[in-house]
């Protein structure tokens, strides 16, 4: 049995993962929470609450799996003394203020306008627009433009994320373990949330930025990319009956080279360090993972502090076992792994 009782006695350096108690009460409390009128927390103070909540969220859960009482009162305790999911959240979206470089599905919108993923019109603007429709094709609800395509944001924290302006509210389903904007978020965790019965009610494309590194083990994060894929099969199901529908309708563009080619998707968002500078992932792994499961990747962007990937579906695969394995040794190296069972 593990306890956190001697741990608690060591000295810890500033950037531990217990914040002062003038540190936590900066934070915005939840009845600000839909009508925020503070300013984005210094990045300073987010970044440790971001930290401190991952750092703690790990040991309880090592400590349920240990099934060792003492700490998961101990850990479950410090949780909630520091601000909880909520402050958490309320710190990622401080990181995500327009200051900050806005959030991360900005490189999402980026990448539809490369792969020349035309923003639904509105009925007004469609009308307007059908002369200028440079695919020779009005706007027919749906072969044409993304107004019948589906997104699934996993890990929501605002309504007016960059992408929300391609998918309107019937077409997007944004969730969270714990929703800020009620009204607009789902409070849902992803894993207990079915594939849709109905292929129609399906998603073409999911969100998943910054949400697999809060899953506390590798192999719920394992779990968690396969239950996406799950999604993705329906999804392809979409673009066979999608395609079908459009079959007999002609577009300028070669069918290969059409937007629609890059469907179905999953947008996925880790901080970099996870697969540039961890014991057990690396880009090669992970992209052999996403291969086993059905993935070809389409785009890939590493910035200093994030790395952005969109992942075609393409299916057909015959998912393989990937287990913790070391790949790069090494005294500084984190411990983030994916393990598929
Ligand atoms: C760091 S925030 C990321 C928010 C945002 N997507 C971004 O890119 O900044 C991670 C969010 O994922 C949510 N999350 C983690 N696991 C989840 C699950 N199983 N189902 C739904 N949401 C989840 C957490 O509640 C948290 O709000």
């Amino acid at each position: 049995m593990t306890s956190t009782k001697s741990k608690s006695k060591r000295k810890r350096k500033p950037t531990s993962s217990l914040l002062s108690r003038r540190q936590i009460s900066s934070i915005p409390s939840s009845s600000s929470s839909t009508t925020p009128s503070t300013g984005p927390l210094p990045s300073k103070l987010s970044r440790n609450l971001i930290r401190s909540h991952h750092t703690t969220q790990k040991r309880l859960s090592q400590a349920i799996q240990q099934n060792d009482p003492t700490a998961i009162a101990e850990l479950t305790s410090k949780l909630t003394t520091s601000g909880g999911l909520e402050a958490y959240q309320r710190a990622s979206v401080s990181g995500q203020s327009s200051k900050r470089g806005g959030d991360s599905s900005k490189i999402l919108v980026d990448w539809f306008q490369e792969l020349g993923v035309p923003k639904p019109v509105t009925k007004k603007s469609s009308h307007h627009n059908d002369n200028n429709n440079d695919d020779g094709d009005s706007n027919d609800n749906g072969s044409n433009d993304l107004s019948s395509y589906r997104l699934l944001e996993i890990g929501c924290l605002s309504p007016t994320n960059t992408v929300h302006s391609y998918f309107s509210k019937p077409q997007r389903t944004l969730m969270d373990l714990n929703s800020l904007h009620p009204d607009e978020i789902l409070k849902q965790d992803f894993m207990n949330f079915p594939v849709p019965k109905n292929v129609d009610d399906g998603y073409d494309i999911i969100s998943c930025s910054l949400v697999l590194n809060y899953v506390p083990t590798p192999s719920g994060r394992g779990e968690m990319l396969r239950h996406i894929t799950s999604f993705m099969e329906q999804a392809l199901e979409r673009c066979r009956k999608r395609l079908c529908s459009i079959s007999t309708k002609s577009t300028n563009k070669e069918p290969e080279k059409h937007w629609s080619n890059a469907f179905p998707a999953v947008f996925l968002v880790l901080p970099a360090p996870c697969v540039t500078n961890s014991r057990y992932l690396t880009e090669d792994r992970l992209q052999e993972i996403m291969v086993s499961l059905g993935y070809e990747q389409l785009r890939r962007k590493l910035s200093p502090k994030l790395v952005y990937y969109l992942w075609k579906f393409v299916g057909g695969s015959s998912p393989k076992k990937f287990k913790k394995a070391e790949l790069l040794p090494g005294g500084k190296r984190n411990n983030f792994a994916i393990v598929v069972e």
